[in-house]
Formats: C-alpha cells, sequence, structure tokens
C-alpha cells in the first residue's frame, strides 16, 4: 500500500499546505489543536476539496487538480471513525455491524463479521442498542462497523478524545490488535503523545498547517531538532525489544531491548512477545556517578551524543546506552554543574517507562 498526499487549501484565514507518503501501517497526523490534523484528513476523506494537489492510492489518482480529477468520499472505500461513534441509536450492534457490511463493494469480500466482533471483543453486545453500550463500546463498534465495509484504508480522527482515561486504557489494546492483526493501513489523528507513542509506525508533525517533521515515529517523538512544532515536555524515547521474562510477585515485566535490559509493571504480557516502550524525557535524570540508594529500577549506563538547549532553559541530551538511544530533558543548570558534554559517559536514571504490547 503507498499513500501520497500534496494538498495546499485555504480554510479563512488558515492555509493548509501540507504531505506526506505512507506505506501501509499506522500513520499518525500528530500537532497541536489547530494546526491543521483535522482539515488534511477530511481532504484525504474527501470532504474538502483541496484547491491544489494530488491524493494518490496504490496509483489510484483520487485528487489531482491539475487534472481536474476529484474522487467524491462515497467512491473512495475508506472507512471513517470519528471522535463520536455516530451509531445508528435504533438499531442494535448488530444491526449497525450489518449496515457496514452492506455498503462493502461487490466482489470485495470484508473480514467476517465473527472475526471482527473477535477482534473488538464485542461479542457479548450484539444485542443491545448504542445507547446501552459504554463510550468505549460505542467506539469499538463504530470501528467494527468501517472495518465490515472492506475499506481500503482507514481514517480515524481522535478516536479516543472523548473518552476519559479508564475507556481510553480499555480501547487502546483493541487499536493495537486492529493495526497488527489487519492488513488495512490506518491514518490516525491524535494531540496526545502516549497514543501516537503506543499505535503509530509513521508520525506526521503538524504546525500551522505545515508538516514540520515526518518519519518512524521513534525519530518524530525524540528528535529536539525537529520538533519545533511540538510540546517539548511531550518528548521521549520509544524503543522496541521483547519481553524476556516475568516476576508474577512484584508484577514486573523484564523487558530486553537491543543492548539493555528494562524492569516495567505489567503482567499481561506474555514472555517473547514483542513490545513498545515509551519513556518521556522528562522522567530521565542523568548521574556522572552510578547512583546507590535510588527507588528507581531502571539505571542504564551511556555516553552523551548531543546536548540541545531550549529556549525556556531546559535542555535534552541524546544519550546511546549501547544501541539503545534514551532522552533526558534537564535544567541548563544541571548541564553545566555536572559539566555534561557530548561524549562524557552518564547513568540515564529512568523514573517511569509506559509498556505498550506490539
Ligand atoms: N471552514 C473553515 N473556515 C475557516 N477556518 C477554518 C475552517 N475549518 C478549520 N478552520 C481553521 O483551520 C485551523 C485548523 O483546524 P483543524 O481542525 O484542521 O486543526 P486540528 O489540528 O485538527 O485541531 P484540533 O485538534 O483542535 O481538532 C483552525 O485554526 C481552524 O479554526
Amino acid at each position: 500500500m503507498t499513500l501520497l498526499v500534496d494538498v495546499r487549501h485555504r480554510l479563512g484565514a488558515f492555509r493548509l499546505e501540507a504531505g506526506f507518503a505512507s506505506d501501509g501501517g499506522v500513520t499518525a497526523l500528530f500537532g497541536r489543536s489547530g494546526s491543521g490534523k483535522t482539515s488534511l484528513i477530511r481532504a484525504i476523506a474527501g470532504l474538502i476539496r483541496p484547491d491544489e494537489g494530488r491524493i494518490v492510492l496504490d496509483g489510484d489518482v483520487l485528487v489531482d487538480t491539475r487534472r481536474d480529477i476529484f474522487v467524491p468520499k462515497h467512491r473512495r472505500r475508506f472507512g471513517y471513525v470519528f471522535q463520536e461513534a455516530r451509531l445508528f441509536p435504533h438499531f442494535t450492534v448488530r444491526g449497525n455491524l450489518s449496515y457496514g457490511r452492506w455498503f462493502a463493494p461487490r466482489g470485495e469480500v470484508p473480514d467476517s463479521q465473527d472475526r471482527v466482533v473477535e477482534l473488538l471483543g464485542i461479542g457479548h453486545l450484539l444485542d443491545r442498542r448504542p445507547a446501552n453500550l459504554s463510550g468505549g463500546e460505542r467506539q469499538r463498534v463504530a470501528i467494527g462497523r468501517a472495518l465490515l465495509s472492506a475499506p481500503r484504508l482507514l481514517l480515524m480522527d481522535e478516536p479516543l478524545a472523548a473518552l476519559d482515561e479508564e475507556r481510553k486504557a480499555e480501547i487502546l489494546p483493541y487499536l493495537e490488535r486492529l493495526r497488527d492483526e489487519t492488513k488495512v493501513p490506518i491514518v490516525y489523528v491524535s494531540h496526545a503523545v502516549h497514543e501516537v507513542a503506543r499505535l503509530a509506525d509513521r508520525v506526521v508533525l503538524m504546525r500551522d498547517g505545515l508538516v514540520v517533521a515526518t518519519g518512524p515515529v521513534s525519530d518524530v517523538l525524540s528528535a529536539p531538532t525537529l520538533n519545533s512544532g511540538m510540546d517539548r515536555r511531550e518528548m521521549g524515547s520509544v524503543l522496541s525489544g521483547v519481553i524476556a521474562s516475568f516476576d508474577p510477585p512484584h508484577r514486573l515485566a523484564t523487558v530486553q531491548l537491543k543492548s539493555n535490559v528494562l524492569h516495567v509493571p505489567n503482567s499481561d504480557v506474555a514472555e517473547g512477545a514483542p513490545v513498545r516502550v515509551h519513556i518521556p524525557a522528562r522522567d530521565v535524570m542523568l548521574a556522572i556517578e552510578r547512583p546507590a540508594g535510588l527507588s528507581a529500577l531502571n539505571i542504564l549506563d551511556g555516553r552523551i551524543e548531543t546536548i540541545v538547549a531550549d529556549s525556556d532553559g531546559m535542555v535534552t541530551v541524546r544519550v546511546a546506552c549501547g544501541g539503545d538511544v534514551v532522552h533526558a530533558r534537564i535544567t541548563g543548570l544541571s548541564t553545566e554543574r555536572l559539566d555534561l558534554q557530548p561524549g562524557k559517559p552518564v547513568f540515564a536514571v529512568i523514573k517511569t517507562v509506559a509498556l505498550d504490547p506490539r
């Protein structure tokens, strides 16, 4: 799958001038409120007809303003999931799912309903109406309905934004299964860094209608020089590893990274499972001697690669710990006091790590 997007469009005083390429998986459109994420996904959906540009999916030209090509929304065969589930209130869950299937084009075989129901864990809800579902359940049904229309691309615009933290946590594992077990490419709009760190393969970082960085999630979320549009307090490292072992009494998982081991609170992931860890840079401290008597479980030794100063007096230090790179966000004063410089050996003390199944 290849998706090429390159659009320019004026909306009142706002100018969208954005493009990216995706070769499948989950592409996150990420940025602050008002950066243009929704406008861009609406252009991909066919809800906005761009002033200029092209959108091409697998060689199929959906928009080319120079050639006056504009394939209307209903002929693009995309699935949509919005902030609110927008289910039909008078239909049961089963009825809503059948409606999705009804939209699958003739000759296309959508995922079987049983498989989608199982994937999203909604089997026990089939006879209920939307009014009797939680927000998270409604959203899972909306995703199921979209999947059953055999979409070529799934567009999700802040699908978790209307849910409370508990419901978000409940639905994220289903989104991960969707990413890992279906072949449907996803464009996912979010302003929440932990969601993007957890779900995305590629990130398109937007600011003021422009794309300011694009690339693999681990690069975009951690590279301070590229992150001009991103709230630097949100920066962090995204590392891949596998679950090496468990310590059930302490509910801790041991994650083997490229050259380090991390201890992470978690008890639901199988041994050998590939995982991602997200380490916010603000939760990493640096020491020039190995600290003793600390409650932190994870202390990695490494060497400083770069130090980038911000205008707010903070600095982001990139530390290579063998083959794993960790970023620490510390004060400029600490940098001076510890005489931190590129090449200097340091210990990275990691306060929190989030573990995500992969
Ligand atoms: N139809 C319109 N006419 C004029 N301005 C518009 C229109 N639609 C959107 N805008 C403006 O375009 C800018 C980008 O909006 P957009 O919804 O794409 O951003 P966003 O990144 O998705 O933000 P949020 O996360 O808050 O949804 C905003 O300043 C918005 O006010």
